[in-house]
C-alpha cells in the first residue's frame, strides 16, 4: 500500500503522533522483558497486540523512514535503529555537535540487558559505531564503518545516565579515523571504541557527476 497523504494533511503531525506511538512501544518492550503477569494474562495481551499490529499494517510501507531534512532544515533519520523518534528499537540516541565532537546523554533500558544487570556488549558497540559515525560525518568526511574495534573496561548499567563522546583522530584520503567512549557522568570510562570509517568510491563517484 502506498503512503500518499491526504491533501492537507499535516505530515509533521503524523511523524509527531508515530514518535509517541515508538516511545510507548520501547515502554511496553520493557514491560514485556520485566512482566511477572500470569499466562492468562499474558495470552491476553498478546491477542491485543496481534489486533494492534494487524491495524497497523493495514497502512504498512516498503521500509522504514529515510535521511531527511526536516521542515525546520535539521537533518534526521526517524527510522535509524540508534537515532530514529519513530523506531522502537532506537534509544533514540540525541547526538549534540560539540566543539570536540560528538556528544549524546543516554540511559539504557531493561531491554538492552546482556550480561545480568549490564547492558549487552553489541548494545553498546552499536551506540559507539553511531557516534563514531556522526563526528565522522560532522566533520565533513562521511563514511561507512570498516572497522570497529571495542575495549570493554567495565560493565555498563541501565537505567542509569551515562555519556557517550567520540571525535575524529586523523584522515587519509577516503579514510576517516575516530575515537569514542561511553562513561558515567564523572567521567569514568567503560566502553571504548576506535574506528575506521571509509567514504565509498560510489559516493566520491556520485558527488563528482
Ligand atoms: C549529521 C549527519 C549525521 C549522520 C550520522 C550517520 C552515522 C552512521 C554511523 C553508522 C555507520 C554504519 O554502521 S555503516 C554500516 C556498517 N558498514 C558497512 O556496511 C560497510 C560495508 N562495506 C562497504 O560498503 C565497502 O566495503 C566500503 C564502503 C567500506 C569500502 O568500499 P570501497 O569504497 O569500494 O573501498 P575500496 O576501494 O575497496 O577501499 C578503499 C580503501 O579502504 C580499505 N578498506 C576497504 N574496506 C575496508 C574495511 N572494511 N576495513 C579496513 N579497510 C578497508 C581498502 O583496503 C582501501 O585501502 P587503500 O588500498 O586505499 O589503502
Amino acid at each position: 500500500m502506498t503512503m500518499d497523504l491526504a491533501p492537507g494533511h499535516d505530515e509533521e503531525t503524523r511523524l509527531a503522533a508515530l514518535a509517541v506511538l515508538a516511545q510507548q512501544v520501547r515502554e511496553l518492550m520493557d514491560a514485556v522483558v520485566l512482566t511477572e503477569a500470569d499466562e492468562d494474562e499474558v495470552t491476553s495481551v498478546t491477542a491485543e497486540l496481534v489486533a494492534l499490529t494487524e491495524r497497523l499494517n493495514d497502512a504498512r510501507r516498503e521500509r522504514p523512514l529515510m535521511p531527511e531534512f526536516a521542515p525546520d532544515g535539521t537533518f534526521r533519520h526517524l527510522g535509524n535503529a540508534v537515532t530514529g523518534a519513530c523506531n522502537p528499537h532506537a534509544l533514540p540516541l540525541v547526538i549534540e555537535h560539540t566543539p570536540e565532537g560528538s556528544q549524546a546523554d543516554l540511559e539504557f533500558r531493561p531491554t538492552h540487558e546482556g550480561p545480568p544487570n549490564s547492558v549487552h556488549g553489541g548494545v553498546s558497540a552499536m551506540i559507539l559505531d553511531h557516534l563514531l559515525g556522526h563526528a565522522v560525518a560532522t566533520s565533513g568526511r562521511a563514511g561507512m564503518t570498516g572497522t570497529l574495534t571495542i575495549r570493554y573496561r567495565q560493565p555498563v548499567p541501565y537505567g542509569r545516565p551515562v555519556v557517550g563522546t567520540a571525535a575524529t583522530t586523523r584522515a587519509e584520503g577516503r579514510k576517516t579515523w575516530a575515537d569514542g567512549t561511553i562513561s558515567l557522568p564523572d567521567g569514568t570510562p567503560l566502553v571504548e571504541a576506535t574506528g575506521l570509517f571509509i567514504t565509498p568510491s560510489l559516493w566520491v563517484e556520485a558527488a563528482s557527476d
